[in-house]
């Protein structure tokens, strides 16, 4: 029996796909397959019992993905999944930022006991008026699954959209719009836009990248949304350009005690990846990503193990192994089965920085003697017989 851990609750269309042969545990020391949307891992205990983890979403900045690496924990999350559950609430947005709909929304609910208040409301109106988005610059930064999207939709909506993604995929790079003016440098972003939304995962090189150096390059009264993640924006930063009107806005969807409390945000509680749709579509992935791992070998979709994938074994046995990606390890798997007078009928092994992963199909069963053989290759993380 396989036993799963969910750290968050998890859409039932995903988890109803788990078999039989599938079990729910509440004891994370005791789980083979974990599912996880925001929870902190960072701090959690691996056991030796654990074998994969699926994030229900994208950015996978809650999980430790190295600390998993080296224990040969697969971490998957589940690209696009959730992507236009977030494109619509920045577009909600940055229509919010426009125009004071939020003000004028509590407007009405402090004046509901006015029997006037149908008369009432067209003098006080004047007090909410904005401005549209058609014909203002939007400027994209990260133009994967979600700023894609949001690239498009926009200039749908009469937007000039400038986009700014150095690592921009080929597949990403095909669903643009050629509407898109593609931006070499953020600086061009800054300067241009009025309104300016980023949608990179946190790393190294985007923490913080908008600060008061990228601020002052910034058109006055730039509207900034950050459906990403709050360490994106130097909290102090955007607080004293807030103050000063530098920024007329900021929207984010990452409020935090000091952001919550500050002038002209417009927060909302995390709220991106929040839809029926894209909580089924995240479940539906991360437990079909999952189950391929666990029942086939299968990696598809991993953020720290590469792409490996031999679809179903239709030979006697199949072994994985996660290991270093260091010489001669081919050649030392292949002796290991040699040595054990076994045949390898179809094998692949693919590696991803520090660490590799093989799949290999043998044409008789595998024996202990086989497992410990292997095992005891200096590199070899974790070995597992799938079939
Ligand atoms: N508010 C919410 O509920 C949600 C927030 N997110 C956040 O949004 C982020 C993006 O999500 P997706 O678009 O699905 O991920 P994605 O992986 O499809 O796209 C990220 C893009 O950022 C680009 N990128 C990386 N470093 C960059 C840099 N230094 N400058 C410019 N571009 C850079 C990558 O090339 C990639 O195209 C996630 O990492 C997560 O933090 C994602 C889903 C829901
Ligand atoms: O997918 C992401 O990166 C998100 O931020 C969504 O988080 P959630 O699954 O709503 O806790």
């Amino acid at each position: 029996m396989v036993k799963v851990n969910c750290l968050n609750p998890i859409s039932k269309v995903g988890t109803s796909k788990f078999t039989d042969n599938y079990e729910f545990t509440d004891n994370f020391e005791e789980a083979n397959a974990v599912l996880v949307r925001s929870a902190a891992m960072h701090d959690m205990e691996l056991s030796d019992n654990l074998l994969a983890v699926a994030r229900a979403g994208a950015g996978v900045n809650n999980i430790p993905l190295d600390k998993c690496a080296e224990k040969g924990v697969v971490v998957f999350n589940t690209p696009g999944a959730n992507a236009n559950g977030v494109k619509e609430l920045v577009l909600c947005g940055m229509l919010l930022a426009s125009r004071d709909i939020i003000g004028g929304n509590k407007w009405v609910e402090n004046n509901k006991e006015d029997e006037n208040i149908n008369k009432t409301m067209e003098k006080a109106k004047k007090n909410f008026a904005g401005n549209e988005i058609m014909g203002k610059k939007l400027g994209v930064i990260g133009l994967g699954a979600i700023g894609s999207l949001i690239a498009n939709a926009a200039t749908e909506l009469g937007m000039e959209v400038y986009g700014y993604d150095p690592f921009i995929s080929v597949d990403g790079a095909w669903r643009l719009s050629s509407e898109v003016k593609h931006v070499n440098t953020r600086e061009e972003i800054y300067k241009e836009c009025d309104f300016i939304t980023v949608h990179t995962p946190l790393l190294d090189d985007t923490r913080e990248m908008i600060n008061k150096d990228t601020i002052a390059m910034m058109k006055d009264g730039v509207v900034i949304l950050n459906f990403a993640r709050d360490l994106l924006v130097c909290d102090d930063d955007m607080i004293a350009a807030l103050e000063s009107g530098k920024v007329k806005r900021y929207v984010t969807d990452f409020p935090n005690a000091k952001i919550a409390k500050a002038k002209n945000v417009i927060a909302t509680p995390h709220l991106g990846a929040s839809t029926e749709e894209s909580e089924d579509n995240c479940a539906v992935m991360a437990v079909k990503e999952l189950k391929d791992f666990i029942e086939n070998g299968n990696i598809i979709n991993s953020v720290n193990y590469p792409k490996c994938d031999l679809g179903v074994c239709d030979k006697v046995t199949r072994i994985t192994i996660c290991h270093k990606n260091i010489p001669n390890m081919i050649g030392q798997l292949s002796s290991a089965v040699a040595a054990e007078g076994m045949n390898i009928s179809d094998m692949v092994d693919k590696s991803r920085g520090d660490y590799a992963y093989t799949i290999m199909d043998l044409d008789s069963k595998a024996t202990a003697e086989l497992v410990e053989k292997i095992e005891a290759i200096e590199g070899v993380i974790k070995v597992r017989i799938v079939k």
